[in-house]
């Protein structure tokens, strides 16, 4: 076996379970003897679990925060220099590296992992090709419960058909929105204790815009989202109009959340319910995960043109946890979208998908900011070439306050 091998996956495999062949030694034997440490999100979230249960804070962040209250990219920085500051195993397994990491972080991620290939030996797993390391010297599929060598299927990138040939299924109420704005924040702050995390944001969003939200890790990309959703109480004092409610006007979280439809690939972590895919795209009407209250017929309606979009018509009936991982995040962004929100908010949608599925997922995405007056806040520090916003909003980091905000 060379030393330093990708196993290259669709995310339909059980990672839990894939994780658990490789340590045990069943998929590598070479492995069975040796002792190894693992990076990732199931190793992480363990460590969430110990603070929040035993009060164990174990894993260091640069900003002394919880893992708990750190951004996403904190939290896997933290768990990286955690590992890598322990004596050295026989080996490291390291599950989707870059997820979640900005630029930055993946440069010196990069960099440090090839001094680490230098003394120990290297077990990638990746979902994306370009996630592959450089210094990996072979690359693997698991091909019924074995590894394949798969090196020349990855040179040859097949270019994808077009996934969706419907027209995105019309909304229930056609609202008439005008072009006043959706959302405007005016000179909005958020400090945590004396930490200043973001810093004077002026940003007004419009009926049917495209946006895309960057910044590097910690730069305060959730913190905006959590004030937009209405989920930060830090958001009573700043001064924003949603949806053209002023905040702290008696408004209540309801009315906001009503005009918001939100995806985030977070939303599949610990995900164990057994409704059938067609109630999946339902309960978007009714801002219910599973359904507790009766559809209408038009609702149902909607939902089945929705299924049809997305070829999945003969298997709506199946359990939602039926499905591959990809096709989860495409139902859940069906029943984001349902109710033709005024606001699509995608929180790192692609982590975690496929190159397949980040294919279809983009298109279903440009198929939606092109053919409804839905306005998108896109989030994300991968480019996905298929994805193509019309405005970015970068937030920059200001070393002696919180970060400000720039249109480019
Ligand atoms: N409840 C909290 N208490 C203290 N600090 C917090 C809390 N929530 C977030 N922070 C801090 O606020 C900063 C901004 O976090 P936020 O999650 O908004 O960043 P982000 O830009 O989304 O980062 P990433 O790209 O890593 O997801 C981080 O440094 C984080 O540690």
């Amino acid at each position: 076996m060379p030393k330093h091998i990708a196993i290259y996956l669709s995310n339909n495999e059980n990672k839990k379970l894939l994780l658990r062949k490789i340590t045990s030694g069943e998929l590598i034997p070479e492995l069975r003897r040796l002792k190894g440490s693992i990076f990732s999100d199931i190793t992480l979230n363990h460590f969430i679990e110990e603070e929040e249960r035993h009060g164990k804070f174990e894993v260091k962040t640069t900003t002394s925060n919880s893992l708990k209250n750190s951004s996403d990219g904190e939290r896997k920085r933290a768990l990286l220099n955690h590992l890598l500051s322990k004596p050295l195993l026989d080996y490291i397994l390291l599950d989707n590296i870059y997820d979640c990491l900005d630029r930055s972080a993946q440069s010196q991620v990069n960099i440090r992992l090839e001094r680490l290939s230098e003394q120990t030996k290297v077990v990638q797993i990746a979902t994306r090709k370009r996630d592959i390391l450089p210094f990996i010297n072979a690359v693997f599929s698991v091909h019924q419960g074995k590894l394949q060598l798969v090196d020349d299927t990855l040179k040859t990138s097949k270019k994808s058909k077009k996934f969706f040939v419907n027209e995105l299924p019309q909304p229930l109420i056609q609202r008439v929105s005008g072009n006043n704005p959706l959302i405007q924040l005016r000179n909005v702050s958020v400090h945590y204790g004396e930490r200043a995390i973001i810093s004077n944001i002026n940003w007004v969003i419009k009926p049917g815009e495209f946006w895309q939200l960057i910044g590097p890790n910690g730069s305060g990309k959730s913190t905006i989202l959590s004030l937009i959703s209405g989920d930060n109480p830090k958001g009573y004092m700043a001064d924003m109009t949603l949806f053209g409610i002023k905040k702290g006007s008696g408004e209540s979280v309801w009315d906001i959340k009503k005009n918001i439809g939100f995806y985030s690939s977070e939303m599949l972590r610990g995900f164990k319910r057994r409704d059938t895919i067609e109630s999946m795209i339902i309960s978007g009407f009714l801002d219910s995960i599973g359904l507790y209250s009766y559809p209408s017929d038009i609702q149902i309606k909607i939902a089945n043109q929705w299924l049809a979009l997305l070829g999945m018509t003969s298997i709506k009936n199946k359990s939602f946890s039926f499905l591959s991982g990809g096709h989860k995040r495409l139902v859940l962004i069906a029943r984001a979208m349902v109710k033709h929100p005024p606001l699509l908010i995608l929180d790192e949608p692609t982590n975690g998908l496929d190159d397949r599925d980040s294919y279809i997922f983009s298109e279903l995405v440009n198929k939606i900011a092109s053919e409804s007056n839905t306005a998108i806040i896109y989030v994300s520090h991968r480019k996905e070439e298929h994805i193509n916003p019309d405005k970015i909003f970068e937030l920059t980091p200001n070393p002696t306050g919180g970060s400000t905000g720039q249109i480019n």
